[in-house]
C-alpha cells in the first residue's frame, strides 16, 4: 500500500506581512504544518519570527498571500481561528497575573482536568494568583491552557524564554508529547539546541525570508548548516 501523504492543517504560500508604512517583515513565505509534527521557526532577533506566527494565526493581517486551514483559505481574525482548533502562546504569555490558576484555565475554556493532567505540578496552585507562580509555572499555565482545548495546531513564541533550562526541557518535552499525540506545532525558539531536540523540521528565517528549511535530522546532524544560514549577508 502507498504511504499516505500528510495532509497539513495549516499552509502558507507568499506570505507577506509587516507594520504601519514599513517594508514586509515577512516576505514570500511557503509552509506547511501537518498534524504530527513540530517545525521550529529559527533566526537572528528581528529576522521576522513573531510577524510570521502573528500572520498565520490571524492576529496581524497579511499584505499578500495565501493562509488555508485545514485546507480553507482564511482571512478570519484570530478569535475565530481559535474556535476552530489553532492556539496562540505569545511570547508575553497572556496569563492574567490578577487572576487565579483556576481562573486563568477558565477564561481560556480550557479543560482543567486535562490542564492538571499535562502538568501536576499545577494542581497545587490552583488558587493562586497567577502573578505569584514562577515565571515557568505561569508558561505552564500558559501552554495548559493552550492544550487543554484539544486544539489541532500550536503556534508558540518563545516557551522557553528566560527560563531554566530543566523547565525549558519539560514544557518542550510536552509539545513533543502532544505533537506526537496528532498536534501540528509551529515553535519559535531562541535555543536552537532545545528546538532542535523536539524539531521535525526546521525553518530559518533571516531578512524576513528563509534562509534555510530542512529536517531537524539534519541540523542535529550538521549544525554548520544553520550556522551559515545565520550568518550576515554578505
Ligand atoms: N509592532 C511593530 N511595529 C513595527 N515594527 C515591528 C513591530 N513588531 C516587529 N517589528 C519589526 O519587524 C521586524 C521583524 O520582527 P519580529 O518580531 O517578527 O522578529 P523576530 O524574528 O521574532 O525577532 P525576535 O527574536 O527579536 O523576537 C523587525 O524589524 C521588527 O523591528
Amino acid at each position: 500500500m502507498p504511504a499516505s501523504v500528510p495532509v497539513p492543517v495549516l499552509t502558507a504560500r507568499g506570505l507577506s506581512a509587516g507594520y504601519g508604512e514599513g517594508g514586509p517583515a515577512v516576505r514570500d513565505l511557503d509552509l506547511d504544518l501537518c498534524p504530527g509534527e513540530i517545525v521550529t521557526l529559527l533566526g537572528p532577533n528581528g529576522a521576522g519570527k513573531t510577524t510570521t506566527l502573528l500572520a498565520l494565526s490571524g492576529a496581524l493581517r497579511p499584505r499578500t498571500g495565501v493562509v488555508r486551514w485545514a485546507g480553507r483559505v482564511t482571512t478570519a481574525p484570530l478569535h475565530q481561528r481559535a474556535r476552530a482548533g489553532l492556539a496562540l502562546v505569545p511570547e508575553d504569555r497572556s496569563v492574567i497575573m490578577e487572576l487565579t490558576v483556576r481562573e486563568n484555565l477558565r477564561l481560556g475554556a480550557a479543560d482543567t482536568d486535562l490542564a492538571l493532567e499535562t502538568f501536576p505540578e499545577l494542581a497545587g496552585h490552583l488558587d493562586r494568583r497567577a502573578g505569584l507562580l514562577s515565571g515557568g509555572q505561569q508558561q505552564m499555565v500558559a501552554l495548559a491552557r493552550a492544550l487543554a482545548r484539544r486544539p489541532a495546531a500550536l503556534l508558540a513564541d518563545e516557551l522557553s524564554l528566560g527560563l531554566a533550562p530543566r523547565i525549558a526541557e519539560r514544557l518542550l518535552g510536552v509539545v513533543r508529547a502532544a505533537a506526537d499525540g496528532g498536534l501540528a506545532v509551529l515553535l519559535v525558539e531562541q535555543h536552537v539546541r532545545s528546538a532542535l531536540a523536539v524539531a521535525d523540521r526546521v525553518i530559518v528565517l533571516r531578512h524576513g525570508q528563509v534562509a534555510w528549511s530542512g529536517p531537524a535530522e539534519q541540523a542535529r546532524a550538521d549544525p554548520d548548516v544553520l550556522v551559515g544560514a545565520y550568518l550576515p549577508l554578505a
